[in-house]
């Protein structure tokens, strides 16, 4: 299947669907807590679907409410089967840390994308507490752990992703011994570690954070909580950047509060000179207006990276956007998907090292969009396409249900001229 755009005016409101890290959070933790837990609007992703499998795999009941999940946690044990984390970095990474913790052995996989992302630094520290660790040549997926671990001192670094960091952090209670954490780098995705962090303190654990690193105190356990997932600040950023771009366009269901670092994308809009304007509720309505140029550091916020790439297109002046040599290893590498598209679309966007450069404005024309499976990738180009002259033809654009299913339906309610082929 493949996806057309045409150029188009959008208009009205839409709700932001739920948070893909809460909810991999949330279904997690709910899992290593002693009784029932109630997950209530939770997303419903290709990515978070691989989590809830495989906690029920480890031994958490999952059933369906209505809208909520309902989790019973607490006594998980390896399953027979090999845990298939299909394209979802955070389940394969956050589960790893947890299976550390079991006894027994727990085996990974995932899909060829997954097979490729980096899992050694984790897989290394997981070994230095006493795991056994199984693991291909190059150190990635398929692998096993065999634990439980026994060592409560950890030295990792931080630049590679930060679902390593999640982890080590969300495993660690239920070694009981507590675990101490020493970054070797900088710390790239910080506010995702600050999301576990205070995912774990709901649930009765309070995380250090220290000069380098982190530490869970010993002798704590979680406790089941019942919470309520928001809506997803990286995925309205599609659509915040389709009201910039072509239109004017309101997204409901986002909290102010959250500590989600992307929610850095309306402060970028207000600063490139989009019109926006927020309401107490956390509402956000965002206009067309003429862009200027402005360097961004993506460092903590790098599922922005495509989206603001396609922005700055239309930006006056050279934008550079860097800080963000972790997109090499996400679902594609995105420095090089999202150049590649772009310059295919009449965009003039040079690759560096940890970001690229955009020379704006330019005037996009539609071109044929190699997404390699990635949602992001597919998400960014079809809002590309809204502005471009010509047809926008998208390849698998099935792929965005990983994290926003709902992304054509919702882009076609606002007015976007999109088809699928
Ligand atoms: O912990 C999380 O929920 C995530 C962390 C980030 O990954 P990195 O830490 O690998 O940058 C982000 O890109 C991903 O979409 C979700
Ligand atoms: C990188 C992403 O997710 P993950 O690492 O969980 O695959 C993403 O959603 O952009």
């Amino acid at each position: 299947m493949m996806l057309a755009v045409q150029k188009s005016t959008l208009r009205g409101t839409v709700a932001a669907p739920p948070s893909k890290s809460h909810t991999h959070r949330a279904f997690i933790l709910a899992a290593l807590a002693d009784g029932e837990s109630v997950v209530s609007s939770p997303l419903i992703g290709e990515d978070t679907c691989a989590t809830l499998d495989a906690v029920a795999a480890l031994g958490a009941t999952v059933s369906r409410r209505g809208d909520d999940v309902v989790i019973r946690g607490g006594g998980l044990s390896a399953p027979a089967d090999v845990i298939n984390c299909k394209n979802s970095g955070t389940s394969i990474r956050i589960l790893a840390g947890v299976a550390a913790q079991i006894a027994g052995t727990v085996s990974f996989t995932g899909d060829a994308s997954l097979c490729s992302r980096p899992m050694k630094p984790l897989l290394d520290a997981l070994a230095e507490l006493g795991v056994t660790v199984s693991a291909a040549d190059n150190g990635c997926a398929p692998f096993s752990v065999t634990g439980p671990a026994t060592g409560c001192c950890a030295t990792i670094r931080g630049d590679i992703s930060s679902q390593f960091i999640s982890a080590l952090l969300i495993g660690a209670p239920l070694g009981g011994h507590g675990l101490t954490i020493h970054l070797t780098t900088p710390l790239t995705s910080r506010p995702y570690v600050e999301m576990t962090i205070a995912a774990m303190k709901k649930r009765g654990v309070a995380v250090v954070t220290t000069g380098d690193g982190f530490i869970v105190p010993e002798g704590r356990q979680y406790l089941p909580a019942s919470v309520r997932v928001g809506g997803d600040y990286s995925s309205a950023a599609f659509l915040f950047a389709a009201g910039a771009l072509a239109g004017d366009v309101c997204v409901t269901n986002l909290d102010p509060a959250d500590p989600q670092g992307d929610k850095m994308f309306i402060g970028l809009l207000e600063l490139l000179g989009a019109v926006v304007s927020r309401k107490p509720d956390g509402t956000v309505r965002v206009g067309h207006n003429e862009l200027r140029a402005e360097d961004v550091n993506l460092a903590d916020a790098p599922d922005l990276f495509p989206i603001a790439a396609v922005l700055s297109t239309q930006c006056s002046g050279t934008t550079r956007l860097y800080g963000a040599a972790h997109l090499r290893f996400k679902e594609s590498d995105r420095i090089k998907s999202t150049a590649l598209f772009l310059r295919d679309m009449g965009a003039d966007i040079t690759e560096t090292e940890d970001g690229c450069i955009i020379r704006g404005p330019s005037t996009l024309h539609g071109a044929k969009v190699t997404t390699f499976g990635d949602h992001r990738i597919m998400m960014a180009a079809a809002v590309a396409g809204l502005i471009a002259d010509g047809t926008t033809v998208i390849d698998d654009p099935g792929c965005c249900a990983v994290s926003y299913p709902a992304f054509v339906a919702d882009m076609q309610a606002l007015g976007a001229d999109m088809r699928y082929l």
